[in-house]
This record gives structure tokens, sequence and C-alpha cells, in this order.
């Protein structure tokens, strides 16, 4: 059986850490970090992703402000209260939560942000920062599936790390950081791959972040592979209350026999995301307040 990356279990251990050190800024009468979190419309997942990062900004004692605009917002009004957090010296840090609705650029917005506040990471020049000495914010999905392979000695220098999805938010910055930080030789497949497994079976270590459940399957994938699955998607599940379950890109029942290391769905790279963005917040008001 392959040793189960925990990352519920580990992004808990990183908020212990978070909240000491605020306790101490607390105590030398220094105010919490303050991220503020911008959603657009009532998509129910976007909600639920926001009420865990709400959950996990009070649990380390983190101040948070929440901003809730319908989605007929006009991108101009939106750019507007971006530009007023940029402004405000009360505001360590915040995120515009994804996707948007289909009439605001995505790009436009997040490059409004501020990259010192930018704390999921997502600006051009956080970006860019992945691969210079001066490292300023890391995206906090990639930066998770790092920090998740670190305090499980997941040895990468070397090793053939195929990534599945080359998103600018996820796929693209994972292989910087897995070629920069991580020493890997790096294979990054995307939607226009052709013979998907002819790569992934090479893979010692497996990202995969599509959104497509089952779409690796066992054969896809070598015997003692690391696997680490960044997809969740909701499924139709009846037999739960919620009418659904979260499903991940991997077949783990199967795969998991193969893997020597594997993340679960839930409870894997989802909550490592959520403690990346905490730390972001704790950089970004070190770093503006130093
Ligand atoms: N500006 C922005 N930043 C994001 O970081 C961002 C975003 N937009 N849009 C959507 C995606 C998705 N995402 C997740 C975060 C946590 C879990 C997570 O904690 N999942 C739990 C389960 C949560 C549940 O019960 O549904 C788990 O995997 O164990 C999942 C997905 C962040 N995203």
């Amino acid at each position: 059986m392959p040793t189960l990356l925990d990352g519920k279990k580990v992004a808990s251990d990183i908020k212990q850490e978070i909240s000491t050190r605020v306790d101490e800024l607390k105590s030398q009468g220094r105010r919490a970090p303050n991220l503020a979190i911008i959603i657009v419309g009532d998509d129910g997942a976007s909600h639920t992703y926001v009420n865990g990062k709400i959950a996990a900004c009070k649990s380390v004692g983190f101040d948070f402000t929440l901003m809730h605009f319908a989605s007929t917002i006009s991108e101009e009004k939106l750019m507007k209260h971006v530009e007023n957090l940029n402004s405000d010296d009360d505001i360590d840090g915040f995120i515009v939560q994804l996707p948007l609705p289909e009439h605001i650029s995505v790009e436009r917005v997040t490059e409004s942000i501020k990259p010192e506040k930018d704390v999921d990471g997502f600006t051009n020049q956080n970006f860019g920062s992945i691969v210079s000495k001066n490292q300023l914010i890391m995206p906090a999905t990639p930066f998770g599936v790092m920090e998740l392979l670190r305090r499980y000695d997941v040895e990468t220098e070397g090793k053939h790390c195929v990534i599945v999805g080359a998103s600018r938010l996820v796929g693209a910055p994972l292989g910087m950081m897995m070629t920069e930080e991580g020493r890997a030789t790096v294979t990054l497949c995307h939607k226009y791959t052709q013979d998907l497994a002819s790569h992934t079976k090479n893979a010692d270590i497996l990202i995969v972040a599509v959104g497509k459940p089952g779409l690796i399957s066992e054969e896809m994938v070598k015997e003692g592979a690391v696997v680490v699955d960044v997809g969740t998607t909701r499924v139709v599940d009846n037999s739960r209350k919620s009418g659904f379950r979260l499903s991940g890109d991997v077949d783990f029942a199967t795969v998991s026999e193969k893997a020597s290391f594997i993340t679960p769905v839930p409870g894997g790279v989802g909550p490592m995301t959520i403690a990346s963005l905490l730390l972001n917040t704790l950089k970004a008001y070190e770093d503006q307040h130093s």
C-alpha cells in the first residue's frame, strides 16, 4: 500500500505554525494579518471554497474581509474595488475568486492587483519571480504541492516529473517550480498532447491538474510512482446529503495499488492550497510591515 500524502494533516500543521506566529504578533500589540476575498456571483462550489478560506483565516487568528458582488457587476466597477484594496493599508493581501462571469476579463482583473498583495500569486510579476533569485509570492496551489512533497521528504532532484494540465494557474507554474527548486526533469502535457499514456507511464512523479474524473487509469502509471491529484470536480452522487461528491482526475482505487505515494481527493491538494494562501498572506503582511 502507498503512503498517503495527507494534505489535510500537513495543512493543519502549517496552520498551527501560522497561529503561533499570529499570537506572537498580537502579544507585541500588532494587528493580525487581514485577508480580503472578492467573490462575484452565486456559484455554489465557489462559495464552498471561499467558506473554506474564511474558516482557515478564523482558525489561525487572521482578520478577513468578504466582498460579495452580483454577477452583473461591470468590469470597471470590479476593477475599482481592486484599486481600493490595493491602496487600503488595513488589507495585507486579497484574492478575486475564480471563475468570473464571462463579460469580465480574468487577465485584466488579475493584472490590476498590486503584486505585493496578490496572495494567490496570479500576477505576471509573481509568476515570473518563480525563476528569479528574489522570489516574491508563489502561486498558491503549486506552492502547496511542493510543500506537501517536501514535508514527506519526496525526492524530486533528477526525477522525471510529468505534469498533465498546463494552465497558467497550476500546471505551468508548477512546471517551473519543479524545474527550479525541485531540480526535476519536467514534461508538461496539455490537451494537444498525443498519446498521453506514453508520457505518464514514464513519470517518477505524476501530477494531474485537468479536472476530468477518471482521466488517469492504472495502465497509465508506472509502478512505484508518486501521484499527486490536483483535480476537484463535483460529480452527482445521490447517496450523499449534498447530492454530490468530489472526484479527482486519478482513479484512486486502482492507481493506489501501483503508487508509492498518492494524494487523496478530498484531503490532498485542496487543503494545501488554502494553507499556502495563509502562508502567502502572512508573507505579504510581514513584507509590507518591515
Ligand atoms: N482566486 C482563486 N484562487 C483559488 O485558489 C481558487 C480559485 N480562485 N477558484 C477555484 C479554485 C479551486 N480551489 C480549491 C481550494 C480548496 C479546495 C479544498 O480545500 N478542497 C477540499 C474539500 C472542500 C469541499 O468540501 O468541497 C479537499 O480537497 O479536501 C478545493 C479547491 C481554489 N481555487
